[in-house]
């Protein structure tokens, strides 16, 4: 059984359905396009948009979301969220936005009521940065970016 945390928002989008779970088990809410019904948005390949949703949400102080991309869209027509996980701040009033990117080969046309997105709420962990003159030691050291190999097998330097 999951959380479930409130959270405010705004009427929005004449005609447009809230975000909505597709399933029960579903983490994302679904993000719906708001782009005018008269001037659907063509994403040429390569370009990207700030693609609206009508969404204003007032998240629980201590929580953020994420907008994510929809693995559909990405696998069929490579269209995905150019910044994901986007974050979106418990403080933040305005529209959520998708930044949708095209990076399939084939122009792509997204329609009001498109579900382009999801957006996962989550809560957040603050940190308090303390200054020390020593770290605590550890196996992998200041290896990364590879440095365990592609094998499995263990760090090898
Ligand atoms: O995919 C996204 C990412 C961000 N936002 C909104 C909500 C977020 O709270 C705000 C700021 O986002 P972010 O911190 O990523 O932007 P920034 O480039 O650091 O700008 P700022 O200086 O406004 O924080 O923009 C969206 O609507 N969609």
């Amino acid at each position: 059984m999951s959380l479930v945390i409130p959270v405010q928002v705004l009427p929005h989008g004449e005609g447009l359905p809230l975000p909505s779970y597709a399933t029960e088990g579903a983490a994302g809410l679904d993000l719906i396009a708001a782009v005018p019904d008269a001037e659907p948005l063509v994403l040429a390949p390569l370009a990207r948009a700030a693609v609206p949703t009508g969404l204003c949400l007032a998240l629980p102080a201590g929580h953020e979301a994420q907008v994510r991309p929809r693995s559909g869209l990405a696998l069929k027509h490579g269209v995905t969220v150019l910044n994901a996980p986007g974050t979106i701040d418990a403080d933040y009033r305005g529209e959520v936005k998708v930044l949708l990117v095209n990076l399939g080969e084939a122009p792509f046309r997204i329609e009001r009521g498109m579900r382009i997105g999801q957006m996962v709420v989550a809560p957040v962990l603050r940190a308090t940065l303390e200054k020390s003159r020593d770290l605590e030691k550890t196996t992998r050291g200041d290896g990364g970016f590879g440095s365990t190999g592609l094998d499995g097998g263990q760090i090898s330097r």
